[in-house]
């Protein structure tokens, strides 16, 4: 199971965060990978934890100011991005272009989507993984897992039937270990969450109970 925690634009400290998560992947033999802002990559990846842009432009080297170049997310030492977060929507071709942009940096990509149908649509542009999130529940109490497990069933189901090399997270709402036993038991490979560890008063204990059962 890959445990990859958004940081998103919270009040956190990144590197306490990332340090955590470092030791916490290291003591546990779990694969967790944080996502800070952009500006904070370089301190985040230079803790030796892996590291994840939150999100990366379409756009090539060039005329593009203000943009997210995957270019230079990978050089601050980012090894993945997210593409098209909830709170980062993206038309469809945008979302193909910043999949080509980041695999052409040699970024791994994870393609977050609403629901099933969604997840079946951007499976088929060839991501390492897609991330379901249902809306509503993300920065909430309830875990997807347990609010909305069919959701989770159904995205795995439809990233399946387009290509079963495209791994299946899901996300919203996961705070605990049994939160990620329950979504792995839907067949789920992967879990982003934020609020859990980026909210947390101690965000070291928090991924230790994330881990606890994997
Ligand atoms: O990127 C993370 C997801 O949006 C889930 O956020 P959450 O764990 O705060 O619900």
């Amino acid at each position: 199971m890959f445990i990859l925690v958004n940081l998103k634009a919270y009040p956190c400290d990144p590197v306490e965060v990332a340090t955590a998560a470092r030791d916490v992947a290291e003591e546990s033999d779990v694969r967790i990978a944080v996502s800070p802002q952009a500006a904070d990559l370089r301190r985040v990846a230079d803790t030796g934890v892996e590291t994840w842009a939150q999100h990366v432009d379409p756009n090539d080297y060039g005329s593009h100011t203000g943009s997210t170049l995957a270019e230079a997310v990978s050089e601050a030492g980012a090894e993945g991005t997210l593409v098209n977060h909830s709170e980062k929507r993206m038309k469809l071709a945008d979302i193909d272009g910043s999949v080509r942009a980041a695999e052409r940096a040699g970024l791994e990509t994870c393609v977050c989507a609403n629901n099933p149908a969604q997840i079946g649509a951007v499976a088929a542009l060839g991501p390492d993984s897609v991330a379901v999130e249902p809306p509503e529940l993300i920065g909430g109490d309830d875990s997807v897992a347990s609010a909305d497990p069919d959701i989770v069933r159904d995205a795995v189901e439809a990233a399946a039937n387009v290509d079963e090399d495209v791994e299946v997270f899901c996300g919203a709402g996961i705070s605990t270990g049994d939160d990620v036993e329950a979504a792995g038991d839907l067949g789920a490979t992967g879990i982003l969450l934020a609020s859990g560890v980026a909210k947390a008063d101690d965000p070291r204990a928090a991924l230790e109970d994330l881990v606890e059962p994997l």
